[in-house]
């Protein structure tokens, strides 16, 4: 439901993990199954006397995302120091923007409450560095002590703050999935990897002071954190209780989130430009790093309904994940469109979702198979299902199955039509109950025989295809 009084605001941490090494060392950025702190030096470390080198690519990278957004991309663009003392950053400041971000004013459309399309403005996109990661011995309020891993300091990140356009947890879920499907089209992203992005909510009532809910890591955690938000700031209102500015942490394990300090405890951050890296003038990458971007979402969609004449829906489906969209294409190229966009979208995802297996594990000959078995009708619908089941639920086994193997195995061949009106005349014969009912008006009663003709081809009669032929048995029939 559009809530009237919420307003929410994002600031999403982007990791672009697909850069080859850190933001200002050359520490590679492969970490993920790597023990602690093996992944540093003396810059990522923060020693003295070490000076940042900034990675190239991962400016590319940022404008390349700026531009995605639609942001205004800064002619000149410039790091500062922000000052802090906390272990997951040696150095006692991090590296990022503050004025003169990369990118300002950009925009996201999504799909809003009320199902129409609606635009979430972007206010910045600015490039930092990535802080360690803490690893509490239990729970961040009750650690008795926490240990801290270095291998993620120094990774490009990337802040996309969004204006406090959002209205509701499902619209704020909406938008981290439309935004890390854009990120991951740009190839600048992979957002299986852990810590790949982490979101600070803000969340007000309206009329009253934010709560800034930090660095939760799924979607489904920041959604399930609002709306407890919302829960709390209401009813703390109705208790005449007023809410004030302060960072709250949410509990994941317990469902609620917690106070952690207050505007009053807030740090200052001396914020002042870096000395060690000048302003870089980026106003002249613009035109190449535009000049390769590939096609997002959006356009794809588009292009997806215009070149392959299919419906809307389908192509939003088909284009909300650009693994499913290449996939897509790669079929559709050697099936009819139409039919494929219905079996991808309709079918196929969903048994991927229900296992949770990504559709590069689905062969693309295997699809065209089986849509080219639909077609010719040597397989039913219904069979049609059946092949794509059982081929999932043996994905990884030694001996993995294929279409022809499936519809052998399980006899899903379509009868052949003799036997199939075979099955018909018979099927009349023998359900008099229902002929007679059917004769005198009964309708319905036609279900019953064509359900005896599934039954006697055990299920490999099209049931469209029965329902004719019972039809024209039963004028046949009744002429005589
Ligand atoms: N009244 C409000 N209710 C909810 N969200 C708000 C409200 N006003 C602003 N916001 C959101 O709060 C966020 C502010 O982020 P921003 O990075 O500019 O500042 P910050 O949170 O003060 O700084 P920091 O980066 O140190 O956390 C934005 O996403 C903005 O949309
Ligand atoms: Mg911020
Ligand atoms: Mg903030």
């Amino acid at each position: 439901m559009a809530e009237k009084d919420v307003i929410i605001g994002l600031e999403v941490h982007v990791q672009l993990n697909k850069l080859n090494s850190k933001l200002f060392c050359g520490c590679s950025t492969k970490y993920h199954d790597a023990p602690p702190n093996t992944h540093t030096c003396p810059v990522c470390l923060g020693l003295p006397g070490t000076l940042p080198v900034l990675n190239r690519r991962a400016v590319e990278y940022a404008i390349r995302v700026a531009l995605a957004l639609k942001c205004d991309i800064q002619g000149e663009t410039l790091f500062y120091r922000k000052n802090y003392y906390y272990p997951d950053l040696p150095k006692a400041f991090q590296i990022t923007q503050y004025d003169f971000p990369v990118g300002l004013g950009g925009k996201i459309l999504i799909k809003g409450e009320d199902g129409e399309e609606k635009t979430i403005r972007i206010t910045r996109v600015h490039m930092e560095e990535d802080p360690g990661r803490l690893v509490h011995a239990g729970t961040i309020d009750r650690a008795k002590y926490s240990m801290v891993d270095y291998n993620r300091c120094g990774m490009s990140l990337l802040e996309v703050v969004t204006e406090p356009d959002l209205r509701s947890p499902k619209e704020a879920r909406s938008f981290l999935d439309k935004l890390r499907n854009i990120l991951e089209y740009l190839d600048v992203f992979d957002g299986d990897l852990e810590g790949a992005m982490r979101i600070d909510s803000n969340i007000s009532l309206v009329g009253g002071e934010r709560a800034e809910v930090k660095n939760i890591s799924s979607h489904k955690g920041v959604e399930k954190a609002l709306a407890y938000e919302i829960t709390r700031q209401r009813s703390a209102r109705r208790r005449g209780v007023a809410q004030v500015q302060e960072t709250r942490h949410y509990d994941e394990l317990r469902g609620i989130t917690v106070t952690i300090r207050t505007k009053e405890e807030a740090h200052d951050y001396r914020y002042f430009p870096e000395p060690d890296l000048v302003p870089m003038r980026i106003a002249d990458w613009v035109p190449r790093v535009e000049a390769e971007l590939p096609e997002l979402p959006d356009a794809k969609r588009e292009r997806f309904v215009s070149d392959y004449a299919i419906a809307d829906d389908h192509a939003k489906s088909l284009t909300s994940e650009i693994r499913v969209a290449n996939f897509y294409e790669d079929v559709a190229k050697r099936a009819t469109p139409r039919l494929t966009a219905v079996w991808i979208a309709d079918v196929l995802k969903g048994e991927l979702n229900y296992r949770d297996v990504t559709i590069d594990r689905f062969r693309v000959d295997d699809m065209v198979e089986i849509l080219d078995m639909i077609e010719k009708g040597t397989i039913t619908e219904k069979g049609a299902v059946e092949v794509i089941r059982t081929i999932l639920d043996h994905l990884g086994d030694p001996s993995e199955v294929d279409p022809a193997g499936v519809v052998e195995a399980k006899g899903l061949a379509r009868a052949e039509d003799d036997a199939v009106k075979e099955a018909v005349r018979a099927a009349v014969k023998e359900c008099s109950q229902a002929v007679a009912d059917y004769r005198s008006g009964n309708e319905k009663a036609i279900n019953f025989i064509v359900g005896m003709v599934m039954k006697k081809t055990r299920g490999r009669a099209d049931p469209g295809e029965a329902n004719r032929l019972v039809k024209e048995e039963l004028e046949r029939t009744g002429r005589a």
